[in-house]
């Protein structure tokens, strides 16, 4: 089946400061189907931007190529491609309308003004802000301009949204209902989504599946289970889940395991689990769960970790306690110490 957007060994490489080059993209392979949403997830400078301005249109590669559609795009301007590019920033013009802003792309296309018009009123009201469509920007929310940015986006009718940081300006409670109803705006429209954020909360809960980058490379590409359960090394193993994958040292290995997977032992069946004395060093209560922060031995040299209990174990726990924790066996990952990588299960006894 032909890829919305179908992008193969594309490289960029920008002349940094004092001549020094920095390759922003160093061979990033990546598809996408209709109605499939790809988070790009990533540290700040791992080249998440780049890409997407790079499949808009905005930045030619140094190698590689960009398809739409089935077709090469190399070369071809951003506004021949059939891309919905909403930066980071919103990058609304100032002195235009709402209206102005939304039809300044179809002018651009030389729409002609009836079915411009047309278009702007039919994503305006997609974004519910039909009414708003004669303010100027300084006189909207910050969720107003980000609406005002995405019915820009929708009214060119994209076959692919590319969102940079599309929730960063959200408040933190109204997220996930920001989420959602981006989300049923790409099911309603049928579009491609590739979405950046630095926010792997948001990355997991957005992305069908998520595209983790790391100086310019994928380190892995997957549903946010494939990667939250299978990481391939320890740099998604830690970027993913809060609080983040505890990794113990052991030999020439690390012996990854995520805070839920660490209970009293009492709570692990005795078959198949691998059991070590945790002293308590403090505990947090977050949303109905007990956040325990201490050190956990006998398996490795003292190493700090953190466990995730639910309400419902309810073992007395206090600061300063040592208590026998356990992980299930088949929980436990291993990554090779020195190079961060996944490898074989090592049997531990207990
Ligand atoms: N126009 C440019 N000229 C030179 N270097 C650039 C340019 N644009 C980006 N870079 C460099 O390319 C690398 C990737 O930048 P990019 O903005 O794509 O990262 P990012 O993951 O989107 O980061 P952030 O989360 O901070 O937006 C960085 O090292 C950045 O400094």
């Amino acid at each position: 089946m032909v890829k919305v957007v179908e992008v193969r060994g594309l490289v960029k490489v920008y002349e940094g400061p004092g001549k020094r080059q920095v390759r922003a993209l160093d061979g990033i392979d990546l598809a996408t189907d209709r109605g499939e949403c790809v988070v790009l997830l990533g540290p700040p400078g791992s080249g998440k931007t780049t890409l997407l301005r790079a499949v808009s249109g905005l930045e030619a590669p140094t190698a590689g190529e960009v398809h739409l559609g089935g077709h090469l795009m190399n070369g071809l301007p951003p506004r021949i491609r059939r891309v919905g590019l909403v930066a980071a920033s919103h990058a609304l013009y100032p002195h235009k309308t709402v209206r102005g802003n939304i039809e300044f792309p179809l002018k651009a296309e030389r729409v002609p003004r009836g079915t411009r018009e047309r278009k702007a009123r039919w994503a305006a009201d997609l974004l519910g802000i039909a009414h708003l469509l004669d303010r100027r920007p300084g006189r909207l929310s910050g969720d107003e301009r980000r609406r005002v940015a995405l019915a820009r986006a929708v009214a060119r009718e994209p076959a692919v949204l590319l969102l940079d940081e599309p929730l960063s300006d959200v408040d933190g409670r109204l997220r996930a209902a920001a989420r959602d109803e981006l989300r049923s705006l790409q099911r309603r429209l049928g579009t491609a989504m590739i979405c950046v954020t630095h926010d792997q909360a948001e990355a997991m809960g957005l992305g069908d599946r998520v595209a983790v980058l790391d100086a310019g490379r994928f380190r892995q590409v997957g549903t946010p289970q494939d990667l939250y359960e299978e990481p391939v090394d320890t740099f998604v193993a830690t970027v993913i889940g809060t609080p983040p994958m505890n990794l113990v040292p052991r030999g020439d290995r690390l012996v990854g395991f995520r805070p839920e997977h660490l209970l009293p032992a009492e709570e692990v069946p005795p078959d198949g689990r691998v059991t070590m004395p945790l002293r308590v060093d403090r505990i947090e209560f977050l949303s109905g769960d007990r956040h325990v922060y201490g050190r956990v031995s006998r398996i490795c040299p003292e190493t700090r970790v953190i466990a995730r209990l639910p309400a419902t174990v309810t073992t007395p726990l206090a600061a300063g306690e040592a208590r026998e924790f356990a992980v299930p066996a088949d929980r436990l990952r291993f990554f090779d110490a020195e190079y961060g990588n996944r490898t074989a299960p090592v049997r531990i006894a207990g």
